[in-house]
């Protein structure tokens, strides 16, 4: 067994760093201050014979659950383990530390994004949200007569400077929504740099007063024309969402737009005289929720409906959220009553921000059930306007 420790000098982030990149194979040595990129507390180093072997971090956000609540939220990264220490717990005690930890901090959600699908329901992660990958062919894209222009575009004098400004100040309120920290947008810098993407940034709105941005590079010529790749695309308004479209696909010598990871209900298509220019070329998970915090996490969301369920919950990794949960509008609480619906909580984690249906688990054998009745009334209560979606990659 691994024993687990909070790593604080500059020398030991330093080595969970190598031990993080050796584990991933192939991403680049960072340039710059490794102590930048790491939130002070929150990098863990897995240790065996007084070696770090083993490596968790994350950042310490909010994240909007339905309802708007915004709620602290941990974004757990760079999970890595020396291939030549796989395959002995040392993820395992990691993963259990930082949970535990986070309980104890009092932060009631977590969430990552998985290297791979097999690795996190164990220790209770679920899959609460999914993105598409999208390719427009940009010279094809016309707009319905009747789609509102947007308003001024202009390019960002400093691009990373006025993106992470704008973005603050659209504060986006949608499901699965997340605040940025400084290590989030130092690291994504450095790591544009790094890559010599020709990083552009551009805005919408007056100065002062924007509401959306695009940040993109170009990518490989095709026949079209130059691939544009989208890296973050934030509207607070249809006017900014319409707006920053109607330029992308405006760009002379473009040829496709690929956008890596669009919410799945994204209107894109619906503002289109003709559809077929847009083309999913790819669908992902995106947000594996952890629910560190059951009764408080529960509580802190709305539900829709008259209905009422009890769920029960099973949490091997926190046991002190096992038991069972009066769901109705006016919120949740603990209860004795027994459970209509029972799930393990990388399930209820999955359900949680609404975009993963009651039915759904049920029919793929991941609740038992007590009363079949619970299930419509589960998926009501549950239920949100929109797809859930983060918009973030950490
Ligand atoms: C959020 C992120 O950072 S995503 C990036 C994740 N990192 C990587 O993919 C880097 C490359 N891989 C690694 O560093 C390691 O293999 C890790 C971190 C994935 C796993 O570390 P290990 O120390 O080997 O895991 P550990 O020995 O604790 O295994 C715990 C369980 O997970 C299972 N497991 C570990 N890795 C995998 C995997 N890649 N796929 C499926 N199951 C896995 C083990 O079999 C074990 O199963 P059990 O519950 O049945 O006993």
């Amino acid at each position: 067994m691994a024993s687990v420790r909070v790593l604080e000098t500059s020398d030991d982030l330093a080595r969970a760093f190598e031990v993080f990149r050796t584990a991933l194979i192939g991403i680049p040595p960072y340039p710059g201050e490794i102590t930048g990129i790491s939130e002070p507390g929150r990098v863990l180093g897995g240790v065996v014979d007084d070696e770090i072997v083993g490596t968790a971090a994350a950042y310490s956000s909010t994240i909007v659950v339905p309802g708007g609540a915004r709620l602290p939220h941990l974004a757990v990264t760079r999970v890595g383990v020396l291939p030549t220490h796989t395959r002995r717990g040392v993820a395992r005690s990691l993963m259990n530390y930082q949970l535990a930890d986070a309980r104890q901090r009092g932060v009631p959600i977590a969430t990552l994004r998985a290297a791979e699908g097999g690795i996190y329901e164990r220790y209770g992660y679920g899959i609460a949200a999914w993105i598409q990958s999208v390719e427009v062919a940009a010279r094809k894209a016309v707009f319905r007569p009747g789609v509102p222009v947007g308003g001024p575009v202009r390019l960002a004098a400093a691009p990373w400077a006025d993106a992470r400004r704008v973005y603050e100040r659209v504060d986006p309120s949608w499901v699965g929504a997340m605040s940025r920290t400084d290590e989030w947008w130092t690291v994504r810098q450095v790591r544009s740099d790094d890559d010599k993407e020709q990083a552009v940034v551009v805005l919408h709105g007056p100065p002062g007063a924007e509401d959306g941005y695009v940040r993109y590079h170009p990518g490989e010529w095709r026949d079209e024309g130059c691939t544009l790749l989208v890296d973050d695309f934030v509207a607070g308004s249809l006017e900014a969402r319409l707006g920053l479209l109607r330029y992308l696909f405006s760009v002379d010598l473009v040829g496709p737009v690929r956008f890596d990871a669009l919410p799945m209900d994204d209107p894109i298509r619906e503002f289109l005289v003709d559809v077929r220019p847009v083309k999913t070329v790819g669908v992902e998970d995106e947000i594996w929720l952890r629910l560190v915090d059951v009764p408080s996490a529960l509580a802190a969301r709305t539900y829709r409906g008259p209905g009422e369920v009890v769920v029960g919950v099973v949490d091997e990794v926190l046991p002190e959220n096992a038991g069972a949960y009066w769901i109705g509008a006016s919120g949740a609480k603990p209860t004795t009553a027994a459970p209509q619906l029972t799930v393990d909580v990388a399930a209820l984690g999955a359900a949680y921000l609404g975009g993963v249906r009651w039915r759904d688990l049920v029919a793929a054998g991941r609740v038992t059930v007590a009363d079949a009745s619970a299930v419509a009334v589960a998926d009501e209560l549950f239920a949100v306007d929109a797809a859930p979606y983060c918009g973030t990659f950490f």
